[in-house]
């Protein structure tokens, strides 16, 4: 069994919580309500900034040039590509930049954003990794289960790009990416001793993920 795997094996009912939230499905059968989806969309450029600098500190951590390169390439999907689409699918809701960078941060965004970043601050460039995980990985997962749904709704749901974007190929393939080189450092630096602490890492920042959709799912309530 690959270490990803031992990761979500070790966490069944977190993963299942998080990447099963009725929030995905509402995106996927479009009944989600629109003040969720804003509320979502808001915190997550809010949470966007500061995974960019999990990635920028996964530089900082990286033992060689090459898990820097990698590191950095993470970095520049955020900044230059993953910010940009968001941006443009915030202004096809209605929120401006300005509407964007003055929202009021809310706690499970902090929470889940301030765990990562400590988590990779204590810790070697494997537990970032870990703790960015459920994020990177999840989301691809998440977004190619709900694409696979087929709803007879396809063409109208308006949550249609949000699931095209992370299901589409060039996502799958930073997630891929991001996997495969988690799976190297495994190798490199996952002892039998240090297995627990890394999945106690994996399973909290995946119920941090769940909080996160749960917080949006609220908001529509
Ligand atoms: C909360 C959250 N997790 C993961 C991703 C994927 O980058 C995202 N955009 N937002």
């Amino acid at each position: 069994m690959s270490f990803f795997e031992r990761l979500k094996t070790s966490a069944p009912a977190e993963w299942r919580a998080y990447t099963e939230h009725p929030f995905t499905n509402g995106l996927a059968d479009g009944s989600l309500p629109e003040t969720a989806f804003r509320h979502y969309l808001v915190q997550d450029y809010l949470f966007l900034i500061e995974f960019a600098r999990a990635y920028a500190l996964a530089v900082y951590k990286s033992p060689s040039l090459a898990d820097m390169r990698e590191a950095a390439t993470g970095l520049s999907a955020i900044l230059d590509v993953e910010m940009n689409l968001h941006v443009k699918l915030c202004g096809e809701w209605g929120l401006s930049a300005s509407d964007l960078e003055q929202a009021p941060p809310a706690a499970e965004m902090l929470a889940y954003t301030r765990y990562v970043l400590d988590a990779g601050m204590r810790g070697d460039l494997l537990a970032l990794k870990v703790a960015l995980a459920p994020c990177v990985i999840g989301y691809a997962e998440i977004a190619t289960r709900l694409a696979s749904l087929r709803h007879a709704d396809a063409a109208t749901n308006a949550y249609r790009v949000w699931i095209d974007e992370y299901a589409g190929a060039p996502y799958q393939e930073v997630a891929a990416n991001a996997r495969a080189h988690m799976e190297q450092l495994a190798d490199r630096y996952a002892t039998p001793a240090r297995e627990a602490e890394l999945i106690t890492i994996f399973k909290e920042a995946t119920r941090l993920e769940a909080d996160f959709w749960e917080m949006a799912w609220r908001a529509g309530k």
